[in-house]
């Protein structure tokens, strides 16, 4: 074990080929790999990670294929009946096939996730992806990440988020979240059992209003007695009140971010773009006064924080090869700084009482256990912050102890046992070879500043063999009383050398209008009561903010920045090629990507963050006043709310019939007039209070909101122009009247409604349409909410379910993109048939001139490929009245006969991705 030598890294992944230069994103058989590292694997045989016994199946684990696992996301009412399908319909299914002529093991839960919603499988992808059998699998898998049902994640990943403890209500940061697994599992427990809370409230509002209608005698008095009770977030009508604040240091994997959370839907989402070692105090409104006095500023202290800290990575091995082929000690010991001081930042900004998980996916100490212990030093020991007894958290879960002790593996390879030793070294040779080791990577001893004996073995370790998983790391902290940490400067064990990204950021996110980000930081000791500041309680981010500023004056850290971008680029931080086996079909790409775990050098990663790479900017020049960049920062549409009493609301409200009880003050736009143009977004109350109180004060959000209402045209005089966009339909369903109300119960009468677009109304057409034919001829043109109610019998729904219908002059159709409609088709009645478009029929009997219909003809092809550029080159404003408009697979027909009379048709893809066909 542990030689080097055998096969060399080759060929389709590796080194090698067209002049050394390595192809990024080639895909490499896992297989091939040499799984050979003999620094990595001596380090972790001399630390006794595990006993000498285990040593084996130990490395036998790191060195197979990682299971594939994924996990069933949305609430618990969403992912139940995906799970439901897997369970009653695939696993018998597998448990058939024979594959080399051995039967095939089916998914099967892993045991410590909650309610089975999360799965693992070891036949290999590729097994999966080519073997026929697989097939119809294969296809459900596919489909329902497509859309968003299912979500590829590593088992270790999940962990995280289950010992946060995080309950409904809570406010939650998540310090490094892209590319956002654990971010999507913590918007999910912020809304927990919010679906059930909300509809309780609406049958009680509907009972007290006597209008009580549930079809399904769900919901009685006695039950909602009992629901009070439960998880306790019942002051916002059900609706959660809590926030999930998701930030990434790196403005392109903060989009990534957003991109994976945005189908979650959640009003109660911000996503920043902050170096999570200076993360800004993040003001909220002002207490009213009663006493004449001053306002006090308010700042935001969190319940629950993550820090999923970058990390070298190493317990990734099993699915990043390029850990075989890379791995050196200066990866960890490089990364110990900004880990120490994100963790100490997420420590300032915690409640007292409240809970920080510290993880990471590398087995080091040094960038775990060192971490933990030098971060509650810093933070004034074990009276401060203690570490939480998890034992009997996820009891099936099988995890070793966090070590107390451990030697540190130097860049060259030399092992030392102490950081006596490494003074010792210095005293009599110099400190060369010796420069990134520093005190606080060592273990502490008992005698340390933390105040005792740091519990250390009550961190998580989990390690591949003993569940075959990944490696991970994991740590849950609680804040005992309100601390002052102490500066890097003073603490002997971190090392003195000021953060160069984060000085340079600190500097540029400097806001121009003269408010300095510092005193908003300081400002966040006037949270504490006087007796515990004179304490030493409350502390701003800034402690090594301020440490940072006071000693590195520009000069110096544009010297000191190229003298650590030499040094880094030395450790050069590998950028890993991409695995053929690692490629998912169903995942977007990249987004699993590991690579993150060897992150750039530091001043590779300011890069990273400039906008030119981002995307190619206008020129400032041509760029209108508002859309200037700051601080050279890509430019971020504002968040403007709206007054409740607009005008646009107002006739929102009047056609659909919403309850005033339904809050009117928290919709928003994003655009600097603030006038509803085209899309209105939904927030909490605290999302809004957020973005409202810190407008303009350097904190750069860059999502927020859920599409509530998009505006398109309409045929008719008097018809809301605002459709109710998919996206908010759960959070406004229930309080849409009964006169936008459609109601289904017939399996039969949906499976019609998602294979066929635009089925036709007018005519006989509604005689075909079930139990819905006689209301859907009835009702007003315009959007309409419809219901499919739960009931017994064969034809019957086991399981409620909301979607947003549009009625045109002559036909009808579900607003929903065709991925949507296949995975429903597929879920629901196993059926991949493909979709019927209508419209297309009224096209050719139209074109073959027997036709007298009204409607406007719809050519797929016209619109395919076009987008926003094409529609302004035309010179037609995407909402201009007269517009056809078609949704990528979710076509809102709107059948006009202005519009016939344009005659070109333009297709216009817009901001939610959706087609929107001009005629
Ligand atoms: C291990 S990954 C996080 C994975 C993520 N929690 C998830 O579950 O999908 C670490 C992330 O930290 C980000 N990052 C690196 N340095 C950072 C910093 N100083 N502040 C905030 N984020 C940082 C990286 O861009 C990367 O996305």
């Amino acid at each position: 074990m542990g030689k080097r030598g055998g096969r060399r890294f080759n060929g389709r992944g590796g080194r090698g080929g067209r002049g050394g230069q390595r192809d990024q994103r080639e895909r490499v058989d896992y297989q091939e790999v040499l799984k050979q590292n003999e620094l990595y694997e001596r380090y972790y045989n001399e630390l006794g990670v595990v006993p000498d016994e285990e040593r084996e199946v130990f490395w036998g684990a790191l060195k197979r294929d990682l299971p594939n696992s994924f996990r069933f996301t949305g609430s618990k009412g969403h992912a139940i009946p995906v799970q439901q399908r897997l369970k009653d319909h695939y696993v018998p299914e597998i448990t058939s096939i024979r594959h080399n002529d051995e039967l095939v093991e089916p998914p099967t839960p892993l045991p410590w996730f909650p309610d089975e919603l999360a799965w693992q499988m070891t036949t290999p992808k590729s097994v999966v992806r080519r073997f026929p059998p697989f097939a119809s699998f294969q296809k459900f898998l596919v489909s329902e990440t497509s859309v968003g049902n299912i979500s590829r994640q590593e088992a270790v990943s999940m962990i995280p988020p289950l010992v946060m403890d995080v309950k409904p209500g809570m406010t939650v940061l998540d310090m490094c979240a892209a590319p956002g697994s654990k971010a999507a599992q913590l918007v999910e427990m912020v809304h927990g059992g919010e679906e059930d809370r909300m509809r309780k409230v609406v049958q009680r509002f509907r009972k007290e209003d006597g209008k009580e209608t549930s079809p399904d005698g769900e919901g009685t008095q006695e039950e909602m007695r009992d629901g009070d009770d439960e998880n306790g977030d019942w002051s916002d009508d059900g609706r959660t009140t809590g926030l999930l604040i998701a930030n990434d240091a790196d403005y392109k994997r903060a989009h990534m971010l957003i991109h994976q959370m945005k189908r979650l839907n959640s009003p109660n989402l911000i996503v920043t773009n902050h170096d999570a070692t200076m993360y800004p105090s993040i003001k909220l409104p002002s207490e009213p006064i009663h006493d004449g006095g001053l306002p006090k500023s308010r700042y935001l202290k969190f319940d629950r924080i993550l820090a999923d800290v970058p990390c070298s990575g190493d317990g990734t091995c099993r699915k990043n090869p390029g850990v075989w082929k890379d791995w050196n000690p200066g990866n960890g010991l490089g990364l110990y700084v900004t880990q120490v001081r994100i963790l100490v930042r997420a420590l300032q900004m915690l409640k007292v009482g409240g809970r920080v998980v510290y993880s990471t996916c590398s087995m080091n100490p040094v960038e775990n256990e060192a971490v933990v212990a030098s971060a509650i030093e810093r933070c004034g020991g074990l009276s401060k912050v203690n570490i939480v007894d998890c034992s009997s958290a996820l009891p099936k879960l099988k995890r070793r102890p966090g070590l107390k002790d451990w030697k540190v593996m130097d860049k060259q390879g030399k092992l030392w046992q102490s950081w006596l030793e490494v003074e010792g070294q210095k005293a009599k040779a110099g400190p060369d070879g010796l420069g990134k080791l520093v005190e606080g990577m060592f273990p502490p001893s008992n005698t340390s500043d933390a105040g005792g004996d740091i519990p250390l073995d009550r961190c998580m370790r989990v390690y591949g063999h003993l569940q075959d998983t990944g490696g991970f790391f994991i740590t849950v902290l609680e804040k005992q009383i309100e601390i002052k940490a102490r500066p890097e400067a003073e603490s002997k064990k971190t090392e003195h050398k000021p953060s160069i990204i984060a000085a340079v950021e600190e500097i540029e996110a400097k806001p121009t209008d003269g408010t300095d980000p510092l005193e908003r930081i300081d400002a966040l000791d006037d949270m504490l009561p006087p007796q515990e500041q004179e304490n030493g309680g409350g502390d701003g981010p800034s402690a090594a903010a301020r440490q940072n500023k006071e000693n590195a004056p520009t000069e110096q850290i544009s010297s000191r920045k190229r003298e650590l971008d030499d040094e880094a680029d030395a450790e050069a931080s590998t950028k890993r090629p991409k695995f053929r086996d690692e490629v998912d079909e169903a995942a977007p790409r990249g987004v699993e990507d590991r690579q993150v775990h060897f992150p750039p050098p530091p001043g590779a990663q300011l890069e990273l963050t400039r906008p030119e790479t981002v995307s190619a900017p206008e020129p400032e020049a041509l760029l209108p006043q508002h859309q200037k960049r700051k601080n050279n920062q890509p430019f971020e549409e504002p968040f403007k709310f709206l007054d409740p009493n607009h005008e646009e609301l107002q006739n929102i409200y009047d056609f659909y019939h919403i309850s005033p009880r339904f809050p009117k003050e928290r919709f928003m736009v994003r655009n600097a007039m603030g006038s509803p143009v085209k899309t209105i977004y939904y927030t909490s109350t605290l999302a809004r209070d957020i973005l409202t109180e810190n407008e303009g004060k350097g904190l750069k959000f860059v999502h927020c909101g859920v599409k509530m209402f998009v505006k398109q045209d309409v045929q008719k005089v008097g018809v809301c122009k605002w459709r109710i966009q998919t996206d908010g339909l759960p959070i406004l369903e229930s309080w849409v009247g009964e006169e936008r109300v459609v109601r289904l119960w017939s399996r039969t009468t949906l499976k019609k409604l998602l294979v066929e677009m635009f089925p036709k109304v007018d005519g006989n057409g509604w005689r075909d349409l079930g139990e819905i034919g006689e209301r859907v001829r009835d009702i007003e043109m315009g959007c309409c909410v419809l219901r499919v109610e739960k009931s017994e019998g064969e034809d019957g729904f086991r399981q409620r379910m909301v979607l947003p219908l549009w009625r045109s002059l002559h036909s009808l159709n579900l607003m929903l993109p065709k991925e949507d409609r296949k995975a429903m088709l597929l879920r629901l009645y196993n059926d991949d048939s493909p979709l019927m478009d209508h419209s297309k029929d009224r096209f050719n009997t139209q074109a073959n001139g027997d036709d007298t219909s009204n409607d406007v003809e719809v050519k797929d092809e016209l619109t395919v490929g076009a987008d926003e550029e094409e529609v302004a080159a035309a010179g037609v404003p995407a909402t201009e009245e007269g517009a056809l408009k078609m949704e990528d697979g979710a076509y809102s027909k709107v059948e006009d006969e202005a519009a016939q009379e344009v005659g070109v048709a333009v297709g216009v893809r817009d901001e939610e991705g959706l087609f929107n066909r001009m005629m």
